[in-house]
């Protein structure tokens, strides 16, 4: 699903707003962006406060990741773009750094975790059912986005993977076919984190 750049930038200067407020967004963090309409894609600029954009920090880049408008773009730019080359029907991607998820991160040295049972799994699209069992995929962390993009690719091309992974003590990537689904996907992911979080540390003190 498309959008316009003056939809999108809207969607986009909301959906950061929420995100800050829930501390997934902290000391410029995080990036965003959707498919527009024409093909090219709307993005944060570079080292903005995610939770204090204005239109002036969403610029439009092309999938080769070449500016349209002016702007630095987003130092994260192309793990978005190989998501929307990768996925047609991706329509937004949203990339947030809660201290949950980065924690969960560092805390293995897995390439993944596994999220079984929950109920929230219904928010992921096409779920219905919270018995069932899906891998949210840990890479490593890398200045080099081709490193981490190449290093993601096979789990993300796994049948019946979850829109969401994991970047090792720096962030969680999630994305949908609108702004909407993507913060969904985001959120469900985040609140399973820290459902796990809670399990652990009650399990922890009651066998004391
Ligand atoms: C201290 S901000 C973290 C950044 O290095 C990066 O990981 C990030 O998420 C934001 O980068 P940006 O270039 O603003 O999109
Ligand atoms: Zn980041």
């Amino acid at each position: 699903m498309t959008m316009s750049y003056e939809q999108a930038v809207a969607a986009l200067i909301e959906a950061g707003r929420r995100l800050d407020a829930r501390g997934w967004a902290p000391a410029t963090s995080g990036n965003y962006s959707a498919r527009l309409d024409d093909g090219s894609v709307a993005l944060t600029v570079s080292g903005r406060h995610k939770g204090r954009l204005t239109g002036d920090g969403i610029m439009r880049v092309d999938l080769d990741g070449r500016p349209l408008t002016a702007g630095k773009p987003s130092a994260e730019t192309d793990l978005h773009l190989a998501l929307y080359r990768l996925f047609p029907e991706a329509g937004a991607v949203l990339h947030g750094h809660s201290p949950q998820a980065v924690g969960l991160s560092r805390a293995t040295e897995a390439d993944g975790i596994t999220l079984a049972g929950h109920e929230m799994l219904k928010a992921y699209p096409g779920h219905t059912t919270h018995a069932a069992e899906v891998r949210l995929p840990i890479v490593d962390n890398s200045q080099d986005m081709a490193v981490i993009e190449a290093a993601i690719r096979p789990a993300l091309l796994v049948p019946g993977a979850i829109p969401a992974y994991l970047i090792r003590s720096h962030g969680l990537y999630a994305w949908g076919k609108d702004v909407d689904e993507a913060e969904r996907v985001l959120e469900a992911t985040e609140w399973m984190i820290a459902a796990e979080l809670a399990e652990a540390s009650f399990r922890r003190a009651w066998t004391r």
